[in-house]
């Protein structure tokens, strides 16, 4: 079998690399006629990926779900051409993500486009109901914009679970500045449900940990 941490280490390679192209898209004022080119040519790269496609419930091959790796999810993926990426790590008061957002996940110019902060709190909140046993799907998510998010600036993100009744997990979460983290970008409480095993087993029919 193939090395595993190799092909981790080539998807995140290569997520580097298109997250990086991204940047350079959103940013250039390059002439017209060489955008037209360059469009023909990551085509052309497009066309290189022969390999096999896997199936749209299959879990890739380089995760560990539900627990886990999620390589390609657009807030923590390494291998995601949109994830910023968020790094997580694990205290004694919850989880917290470091991540700084770029010009391609602009939404006003010069901070983050709202649902760039939903995203990853949702990510990370999600991630402290995992850290706690229960893998968990948002139901309700409530988010408030109390100061614009800069882009091109280091980010603490907080979550924490603040209370579980039976498969329900209700969690607060914070977005603030790495350098000023009294200052509150964004606050947010969401609820979450912890799917019971016949429903996780019907939703995630490629996922070995759900099945017997
Ligand atoms: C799970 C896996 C993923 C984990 C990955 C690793 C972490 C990655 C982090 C990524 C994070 C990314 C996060 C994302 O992006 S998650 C993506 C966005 N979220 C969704 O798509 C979720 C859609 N909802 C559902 O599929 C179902 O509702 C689920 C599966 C969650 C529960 O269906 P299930 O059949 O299992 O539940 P139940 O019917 O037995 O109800 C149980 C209890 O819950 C209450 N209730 C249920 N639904 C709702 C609702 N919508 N509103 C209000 N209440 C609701 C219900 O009244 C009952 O309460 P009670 O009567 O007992 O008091």
């Amino acid at each position: 079998m193939e090395d595993l941490e190799l092909r981790r280490k080539a998807v995140a390679e290569l997520g580097r690399e298109l997250r990086s192209l991204m940047e350079t898209v959103a940013r250039t004022e390059t002439p017209t006629e060489d955008l037209q080119e360059l469009a023909g040519e990551v085509q052309r790269l497009e066309a290189r990926f022969t390999g096999r496609r896997r199936e749209r419930s299959e879990i890739p091959g380089v995760d560990v779900f539900p627990f886990g790796l999620r390589m390609y999810s657009p807030a923590t993926g390494h291998g995601s051409a949109f994830a910023p990426p968020l790094e997580i790590e694990e205290t004694e008061d919850g989880l917290v993500g470091r991540c700084a957002l770029g010009v391609a996940h602009e939404g006003p110019p010069g901070y983050a486009h709202g649902g760039m902060s939903a995203m990853l709190l949702d990510e990370l909140m999600g991630w402290a109901c995992a850290a706690k046993g229960l893998p968990a799907m948002t139901i309700a998510l409530d988010v408030r914009y109390q100061r614009p998010v800069p882009v091109e600036m280091p980010l603490l993100l907080r979550a924490r679970v603040t209370g579980i009744e039976g498969r329900k997990i209700t969690v607060s979460g914070s977005v603030v500045p790495e350098d000023d983290p009294q200052t509150i970008l964004v606050a947010a409480e969401g609820r979450f449900v912890a799917p019971d095993l016949d429903r996780a087993r019907s939703l995630f029919p490629g996922a070995k940990g759900y099945q017997n």
